[in-house]
């Protein structure tokens, strides 16, 4: 049977099918000219990774990479029912929420001694040990702690078995190919499989399999092992995020009867023909951005600090709605709980 269509081409087909969210091409136009600003700086850098992102490790070595393997296996459904009471994590003086909640929780472990990014602990770790590292200051516990620890269980194990326990080992049969790893994680490990249908066409996203791709090309500093030479073949991540800044930013609409829905905080399920268009919208969005970015940085014949890709414009915008959540209160965010995004 064949696959499902590749990301970029799950969006564009979405895009042009979508019902309920909109592009719009003045929108994709403003957000090119906010970033059009920005491309000479550390932001819109491979570097930026680490420099802005004290959670983030510095080295670029092997525990390095298995501290990347872990936060993305864990990386999904960080958002609240109530905003106001949510899961937070203290590290080193500082208040961490959301995804950072997540990176304060791991480093967190690493301190107490616990070696949570090591295959051989976590592929037999107990619901009561992850119950404890990823252990929050309020009393609302990291969401889907239950899933997190049976993905834990079942990654570890099949990372022993087929990689020897490294995540290293994994990179390397990619042969510094983006695509060969996003593709070999999707096969080797099941929590990773982000694909659903759309118009009775198999459609993906690999969301998680693609951040995965980015922070470890970020994470080797694009050097070595992680000079991936397709990395610009790598799409925006179709997270609850990104959606809401796009919005947030003029670039995309949603239809007045989906709004209400989000307004109310109405749940979406996985695969639902909205959550697909507010994902595959958005993905498709993001590459217009990057077009038209790209025909600026010609046409002005800006000078950029090295290979613009939407990895980056995705952290970017990323960064960006972390940095502006007030600005963005407004603004809802699509309620999925599942382990994908
Ligand atoms: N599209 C996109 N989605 C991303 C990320 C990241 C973390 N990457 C950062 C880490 C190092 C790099 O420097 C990046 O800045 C997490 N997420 C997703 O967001 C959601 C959590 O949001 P909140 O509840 O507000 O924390 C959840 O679905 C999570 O999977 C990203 O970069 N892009």
């Amino acid at each position: 049977m064949d696959g499902p269509l590749t990301p970029r081409e799950s969006a564009k087909f979405i895009a042009e099918n979508s019902r309920d969210v909109f592009i719009d091409g003045r929108g994709v136009r403003r957000v090119a000219e906010l970033l059009l600003a920005k491309v000479s700086g550390p932001e819109l850098h491979l570097g930026g990774w680490k420099a802005l992102h004290e959670l983030n490790p510095r080295a670029a070595d092997e525990a390095a990479l298995n501290w990347v393997f872990v936060a993305d296996t864990l990386n999904f459904s960080f958002w609240s029912e109530h905003d106001e009471r949510k899961c937070l994590v203290g590290y080193r003086g500082k208040t961490y929420s959301g995804y950072w909640s997540l990176c304060a929780a791991v480093n967190r472990a690493l301190d107490e001694g616990i070696p949570i990014t090591s295959a051989s602990y976590y592929a037999t770790v107990t619901l009561d040990q992850v119950q404890h590292v990823f252990r929050s200051d309020t009393d609302v516990p990291m969401p889907l702690i239950e899933e997190r620890h049976r993905i834990l269980n079942e990654t570890g194990k099949i990372l022993l078995e087929k990689f020897e326990g490294s995540f290293l080992n994994c990179v390397r049969k990619s042969e510094k190919s983006a695509q060969k790893l996003m593709h070999l994680v999707v096969e080797s490990f099941p929590s990773y499989r982000d694909v659903t249908q759309f118009e009775g066409k198999r459609i993906s996203f690999y969301k998680r399999a693609q951040i995965l791709v980015a922070d470890t090309w970020s994470v080797l500093e694009g050097k070595g092992d992680g000079c991936f030479k397709d990395i610009s073949s790598i799409t925006m991540f179709a997270d609850y995020r990104l959606p809401q800044v796009l919005v947030h930013l003029g670039a995309l609409n949603y239809s007045k009867e989906l709004l209400e829905k989000l307004l109310k905080g109405e749940m979406l399920s996985y695969g639902d023909r909205q959550e697909v268009e507010i994902r595959g919208c958005s993905l498709w969005c993001v590459e217009l951005i990057r077009d038209c970015l790209l025909e600026l940085i010609e046409k002005k014949g800006e000078k950029t600090s090295g290979e613009i890709n939407s990895v980056l414009l995705d952290y970017y915008l990323w960064d960006y709605a972390r940095d502006h959540r007030e600005d963005m209160k407004g603004i809802p965010f699509h309620h999925t709980r599942c382990i994908y995004y």
